[in-house]
């Protein structure tokens, strides 16, 4: 069932806006980042991951962002550009910007966590100039990434990108991406998330990110509440994660569809809404029914957090219905349905 339609006469399926960064994963991990002295290099940036797996289901992604004049900037595109995905409208920062550095601390399989290095940042710089109507114009939607509304002037690009998808027809997926170090306070947060939220056809967040949305309009809303206010505005579909316990998609005909997550070993805790944005959306494209779309992405999300990257082993579709299949031999046919 088409839950959003989108218009198949356009030549790109996703146009993604925000940041493309580098993970730090350290390789001696299950000790503190003090400690740790190797750390692979990884493409990273929520949107940048998004845009890596959904290439890599097949999707034609384009992507908005800045990076550094420098090697790693080179690096990021470059990668990119062997991915499959169109960087026609990534542009470098002029004035010595750099680009965001993750260093991830993984303490044990249950405790993890990122250090986010965004001084100076580049992906930050977006400004209006970057924005191209005719871009947005020839994708079926845009995914906004939260954190790309957390300062001037990659806020205003943002929503200026908003503003001609939806003079444009272009569907738009709202990632809320909460990361708090780049926030001046909660009072911003829920202004611009929430601006961005009442135009979405699709928003994707935390129990958590959902709250930080809704502090100026509703606070303390259940999950039911929230997802019946944005099915009031424009959104077709609002999924609403909680973590290990799994998640629920609440469509706009007044149904809600739940998945827990897939047991696996994992090595860490992020990574997995990538991975399941990445899954989701793609089931969302191809006009899956909501469960198979939500198991889609909840498959891939375990996949990425038994990973110790959370970009370079995003599956292909085939090694996804494979982990399905595998993990449904083993615990049974129901096992990540509610
Ligand atoms: N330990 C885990 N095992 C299996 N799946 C997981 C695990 N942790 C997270 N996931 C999956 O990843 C999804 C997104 O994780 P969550 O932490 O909610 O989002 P984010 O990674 O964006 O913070 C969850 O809804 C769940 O399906
Ligand atoms: O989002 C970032 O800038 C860091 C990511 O690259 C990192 O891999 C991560 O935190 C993944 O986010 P999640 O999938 O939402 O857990």
């Amino acid at each position: 069932m088409k839950y959003v339609e989108f218009d198949q006469t356009r030549p790109m399926d996703l146009v993604l806006i925000g940041r493309v960064a580098i993970d730090f994963n350290p390789v001696d991990y299950f000790h503190p980042l003090s400690e740790c002295t190797t750390f692979k290099k990884y493409v990273g940036g929520s949107p940048a991951n998004i845009a890596v797996g959904i290439t890599r289901h097949g999707k034609k992604a384009g992507f908005i962002g800045k990076v550094s004049d420098d090697q790693f900037g080179e690096y990021v595109v470059d990668f990119f550009n062997k991915e499959g995905i169109d960087t026609s409208h990534i542009t470098k920062c002029t004035n010595g910007e750099k680009l965001g550095l993750t260093f991830t601390e993984i303490l044990s399989r249950e405790e993890s966590s990122i250090l986010m290095y965004r001084n100076c940042i580049a992906d930050l710089q977006l400004s209006v100039d970057d924005i191209d109507e005719e871009y947005i114009k020839n994708t079926k939607a845009i995914l906004v990434s939260g954190t790309a509304l957390a300062q001037s002037p990659s806020r205003e690009a943002v929503l200026k990108a908003v503003m001609l998808a939806k003079k444009n027809e272009t569907k738009i997926i709202f990632d809320i991406d909460y990361r708090e170090y780049n926030w001046k306070n909660s009072d911003e947060i829920s202004i611009y998330y929430s601006l961005v939220a009442r135009e979405a056809d699709i928003i994707m967040g935390s129990r958590e990110e959902f709250d930080l949305t809704e502090k100026l309009i509703k606070p303390g809303r259940t999950d039911k509440e929230s997802a019946q206010a944005w099915n009031n505005e424009n959104a077709k579909i609002v999924v609403i994660k909680h973590g290990k316990k799994g998640s629920t998609a609440y469509t706009n005909d007044g149904n809600d569809y739940s998945i827990k997550p897939f047991p696996v070993e994992a090595l860490k805790g992020f990574g997995g809404g990538d991975g399941y944005a990445s899954g989701f959306l793609y089931g969302v494209f191809e006009g899956w029914d909501m469960i198979e779309c939500l198991e889609f992405g909840s498959a891939e999300a375990a996949m990425m957090v038994r990973s110790h990257s959370c970009s370079e082993e995003l599956p292909n579709p085939q090694e996804v219905k494979d982990f399905i299949r595998e993990t449904k031999d083993k615990y049974g046919e129901m096992i990540a349905r509610v």
